[in-house]
């Protein structure tokens, strides 16, 4: 059977590409038997009726899922933060990596508007971004007005599904759109074409740039740990897998267990104070969650 991706999920159909041609597919009742929704993202074997229509027959097993958006599959999220206009937070941030790095996807930090700072400005992001770049993460620097900003970030999306994540106002939009510089013209002829007036269907798409495929839609809206346990939260700070491996006790998890590696790496310094303080404001927000039944 021949196989492709699902690329575009609207109004009941799913766009497979397979190599260079795109077949629209229908579910049929199989899925929904299963209780399978197929997502953009899937690898589908499908079955081709004519030249561009056909059907889904299967789904591959997924190696992750988001929920908003509805994509599987996800390689890569692109965190979005901006140098200023908003401030940037590293409490946010860490929100994000965590968020990200528990769904086993990997991050790429991306500092944007870098042409608003003055030099003063432009040591103190440098700080942190060396910082973050310490405990193994990858730190672009880019702004949506240099020619060459985006330049650095189009070889990380080669060949990987990508998602971008990020606070409203950091220029997520003005990325993609630099990315291609269609996509808006598209964006504009697929909701008049789809002509509905007042109901328009609400829609993910995966959008080629060179080999590598990017949402339309930024991910990871809802930051709550709702899906994370407590004792798998070290192991989405890169750096506590590190020194805890130091630490007197198995499953130790740093906070007021004796012999701590990761406690003595936050009294030399190794790792910054605040990385710890959002970990036990992480710790006691999972703690304290409610159960779900
Ligand atoms: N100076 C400067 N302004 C930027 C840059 N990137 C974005 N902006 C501006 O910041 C504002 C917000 O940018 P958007 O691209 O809409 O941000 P967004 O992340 O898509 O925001 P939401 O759609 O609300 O999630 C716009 O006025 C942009 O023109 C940049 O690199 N430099
Ligand atoms: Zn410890």
């Amino acid at each position: 059977m021949p196989e492709g991706k699902i690329m575009k999920a609207l109004s009941g159909f799913y766009y497979v590409k397979d190599k260079d041609r795109v077949i629209r597919c229908r579910g049929r009742g199989l899925f929904r038997k299963k209780k399978i929704t197929p997502l953009v993202g899937d690898y589908v074997e499908y079955q081709a009726e004519n030249d561009g229509e056909g059907y889904l027959l299967d789904i591959d097993e997924r190696k992750n899922e988001l929920t908003r958006p509805p994509i599987a599959n996800v390689d890569q999220a692109v965190l979005v933060f901006s140098a200023i206009e908003p401030d940037f937070s590293t409490s946010l941030l860490d929100r994000f990596l965590i968020l990200v790095e528990s769904h086993h996807i990997d991050p790429l930090i991306c500092i944007s508007k870098m042409d608003l700072l003055t030099d003063e400005q432009t040591k103190k992001i440098e700080q942190l971004a060396k910082q973050y770049e310490k405990i193994g993460y990858t730190v672009l620097r880019s702004s949506a007005i240099w020619d060459d900003g985006m330049a650095t970030l189009t070889p990380h999306l080669e060949e990987k599904i990508t998602v971008f994540a990020g606070q409203s106002g950091v220029g997520k939009s003005s990325i993609l759109n630099a990315l291609r510089p269609d996509l808006e013209l598209r964006t504009d002829q697929i909701s008049s074409s789809l002509g509905r007036g007042k109901h328009t269907t609400r829609h993910v798409e995966l959008l080629s740039i060179g080999s590598g495929l990017v949402a339309d839609t930024p991910g990871f809206s809802a930051l709550e740990f709702s899906e994370l346990e407590l004792d798998e939260l070290p192991s989405c700070f890169p750096e506590m897998v590190h020194y805890g491996e130091n630490c007197k006790f198995r499953g130790c998890l740093h906070m007021n267990e004796p012999k701590c590696g990761v406690k003595l790496a936050v009294e030399s310094e190794d790792i910054p104070a605040y990385r710890y303080k959002h970990y036990q404001q992480f710790y006691d927000e999972i703690k304290s969650r409610k159960p779900r039944y």
